[in-house]
């Protein structure tokens, strides 16, 4: 069982975002509890070649501003390693610099579409190409004068709203911004904070162009996305009873609490706040008996990152649980709906894999088994949760890229394992 107090350490989107508006902000920006994980000192590595001074003591980080205008060429190659948001969000602002760049991931980054940023951005006048203008490496141009657009989003995606928002930095002209769905809305809230015009209403976002960012001292949120595999642990193994500190509870990204609940999970959230313009708060979880249930349509979005660990959950819950409308989650660091139905059913799960999602019809328990992480961080995490359900020993391979998201991830398990 799970017992105990746990921090986790700060959210992903939110730090990736501290170091691009801290680095093009007039003035320093103070950030407290950033995350340092691969995938942020990726990006943080990319904006100290661009010339960037930027100091870290632990998860304290301190970044000079060099102002919108002020980035060096970086003259080599920017390598993204495994980071989609580094890739997308940073390409938004290289379009408006008057040098070029080259952006270049991991065998998996480079597999990932990119036509989803290079079509908005061309049509802001970016200069940007892809290979087959779908994969990396990008390669980044000065072009004439950015300009403003209206931007109906034909999928849901914040790395794709956020490469907009970024570049409208730069662009003649207010953009705007139609969204079909609810993705995570950090790097808007973040703009706010650090000074620009930037307003929202319902599914729609507008930004005035010529914002002016100005350093700010920011605190990072707890990852619900990290959290969530605690959440799911807690709920599976009985007895359990764990209290999680400030986790980002930022409405956009709750979808696991209200699944979860939905599902019957005790989930209680405590001692709400808001920090930078984002709500925190603390998450206090006990076992639970679950049932299984149906997620579709817009709640995907905001759950998205945490359907490898529901699935777990789901594989454990009393009757069906069908989750629809996530084909995305083919696309990310693994096509992670064939990677959860391949390893769970190892496990003597009943997990069927549609082409936009799983039917997993729950089981009263799982078998150990040797799974294999298909190198994506959030599919080793919730292998190590289905893991800690199974009587008896399993192995997890190429378990390490954790560090991607979450490098004590182990150590945190351990501390509440009893
Ligand atoms: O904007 C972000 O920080 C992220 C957005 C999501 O990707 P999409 O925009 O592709 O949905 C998510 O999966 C990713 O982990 C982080
Ligand atoms: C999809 C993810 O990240 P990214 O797109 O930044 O690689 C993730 O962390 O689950």
């Amino acid at each position: 069982m799970l017992k105990g107090e746990i921090r986790v350490p700060g959210d992903k989107s939110i730090s990736h975002r501290s170091i691009m508006l801290g680095s093009i902000a007039e003035g320093k920006t103070e950030i407290k509890n950033f995350l340092v994980s691969e995938d942020t000192l990726a990006t943080m590595e990319c904006f100290r070649k661009m010339g960037v001074h930027i100091d870290t003591r632990k998860d304290n980080v301190v970044v000079e501003g060099v102002g919108k205008s002020g980035l060096k060429n970086p003259e080599k190659i920017l390598y993204c390693g495994n980071s989609g948001t580094t890739m997308r969000l940073t390409s938004g602002i290289l379009v408006g610099q008057d040098f070029p760049s080259i952006l270049v991931g991991d065998s998996s980054l480079n597999s990932r579409p990119m036509k989803r940023i290079i079509s908005p951005l061309r049509q802001m006048n970016g200069n940007i190409k892809g290979v087959e203008d779908e994969y990396p490496p990008l390669e980044i141009y000065p072009s004439e004068k950015l300009k403003g657009i209206h931007y109906k989003m034909p999928i849901d995606s914040a790395q794709v709203k956020s490469a907009i928002l970024l570049a409208s930095i730069y662009a003649h002209g207010q953009t705007c911004i139609e969204e079909k769905g609810f993705s995570r809305d950090h790097t808007e809230r973040m703009l706010k904070c650090f000074g620009a015009d930037i307003c929202k209403t319902d599914k729609l976002t507008c930004i005035k162009d010529n914002a002016k960012l100005k350093g700010q001292n920011l605190f990072i949120p707890g990852d619900i996305s990290s959290a969530a595999f605690f959440i799911v642990g807690a709920l599976t193994l009985k007895g359990s009873d764990i209290l999680i500190r400030d986790v980002g509870i930022n409405e956009s990204r709750i979808g696991i609490l209200e699944a979860l609940k939905e599902m019957g999970g005790d989930i209680e959230i405590q001692n709400k706040r808001i920090v930078n313009y984002e709500p925190i708060g603390d998450i206090r979880v006990r076992y639970s008996k679950l049932k299984g249930i149906n997620i579709n349509g817009s709640r995907i979005i905001t759950l998205i990152d945490e359907i490898p660990v529901l699935a777990v959950a789901a594989a454990l819950a009393e009757g069906t649980t069908t989750i629809r409308d996530a084909e995305e989650l083919k696309y990310k660091e693994s096509n992670r709906l064939n990677a959860m139905a391949v390893e769970l059913n190892k496990m003597g799960a009943k997990v069927e894999e549609l082409e936009d999602g799983l039917v997993i019809e729950g089981v009263s328990f799982l078998k150990p088994a040797t799974l294999n992480s298909h190198n994506d961080h959030r599919i080793a995490m919730a292998l190590n949760i289905a893991a800690l359900n199974a009587d008896g020993k399993s192995h997890i391979q190429r378990g390490e890229c954790v560090k991607i998201s979450f490098p004590g991830f182990f150590d945190e398990l351990y501390k509440l394992l009893i």
